[in-house]
């Protein structure tokens, strides 16, 4: 991880959001959420579909807007006051309609573009080539993406933000359609990120791999944050955090046990 320029920056929370609100084709989607994850945190952004996950962690990084509220990114305000090279964003799939026919290493590549400086650097390909490695997929990286599976896909919109190895990881339901393996060496990768100092923000529709990486949960119903606070204990011994995922699953998850926001308050 790099070291931050300026102490004072580095002693902001990695996110902190405030009375955030966002209204979508005329639904207001997000009511004053105020949302707060300290340097080093993997924190779990927990809810019922449709509870607004996605749309939060958009208005977070200024891919919607917010109608109120305030955002501040490693300590900078959302726009150009936040350090964008230092972010890594998974969305949950690759944009619709996003027809362009890149290779998996052009779109891995990519994530070591931002806005000041268009040119890769020098060692961009060894990089990107070894981050679609930490996925699998880098025999793969001179396949075009649209021939590419969603799971395929994902693995490479994930090695597109490791890639930049962000000091701030935002995750949007990483693990959906990705297999048990596949999923367990990047939750092994995100973990060796956080130990480096790095903090991520996850959404996730149950804990699973991610079970012993978080440290607290964030929970929200129709919008709101209805819980922050220890992740929920899965009910199944099996996907609890003392748990150590180091065997492939022939079985079937264990009914119950992946934590649904069914369990939360
Ligand atoms: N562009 C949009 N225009 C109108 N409504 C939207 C738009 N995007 C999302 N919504 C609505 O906002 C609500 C929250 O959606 P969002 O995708 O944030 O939920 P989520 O918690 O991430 O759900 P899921 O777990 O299914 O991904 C839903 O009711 C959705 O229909």
């Amino acid at each position: 991880m790099r070291v931050s320029t300026g102490a004072a920056a580095a002693a902001e929370p990695a996110v902190l959001a405030t009375g955030v609100d966002v209204t979508l084709g005329g639904h207001q989607i997000l009511q004053g959420v105020d949302l707060r994850v300290g340097r080093g945190e993997v924190v779990a952004l927990l809810g019922a579909n449709g509870s607004g996950k996605s749309t939060l962690v958009r208005a977070l990084l200024g891919i919607v807007p917010r109608t109120a509220g305030e955002v501040h990114l490693l300590g900078g305000a959302l726009g150009n006051g936040v350090p964008w090279e230092r972010v890594g964003y998974v969305p949950q799939r690759l944009p619709a309609g996003g027809g362009v026919p890149a290779t998996g290493l052009e779109v891995v590549t990519s994530g070591l573009v931002h806005g000041r400086t268009l040119r890769p650097p020098r060692d961009a390909r060894k990089r990107a080539l070894a981050a679609l490695e930490q996925v699998g997929m880098a025999r793969h990286a001179r396949r075009s993406v649209l021939q590419m599976s969603g799971g395929q896909q994902q693995r490479v919109l994930i090695a597109r933000a490791l890639v930049r190895e962000p000091d701030l990881l935002v995750l949007d339901e990483p693990t959906s359609g990705i297999d048990l393996p596949t999923q367990e060496t990047f939750v092994a990768t995100v973990r060796a990120l956080h130990d480096a100092g790095g903090t991520v923000l996850v959404i996730l529709h149950e804990l699973g791999s991610f079970a012993g990486l978080i440290d607290r949960a964030v929970a929200l119903r129709h919008g709101r944050v209805v819980y922050d606070g220890p992740p929920p204990r899965p009910r199944g011994e099996h996907a609890g955090p003392e748990h150590e995922h180091t065997h492939p699953h022939a079985d079937p998850p264990t009914p119950g046990a992946g934590l649904s926001m069914e369990v939360l308050p």
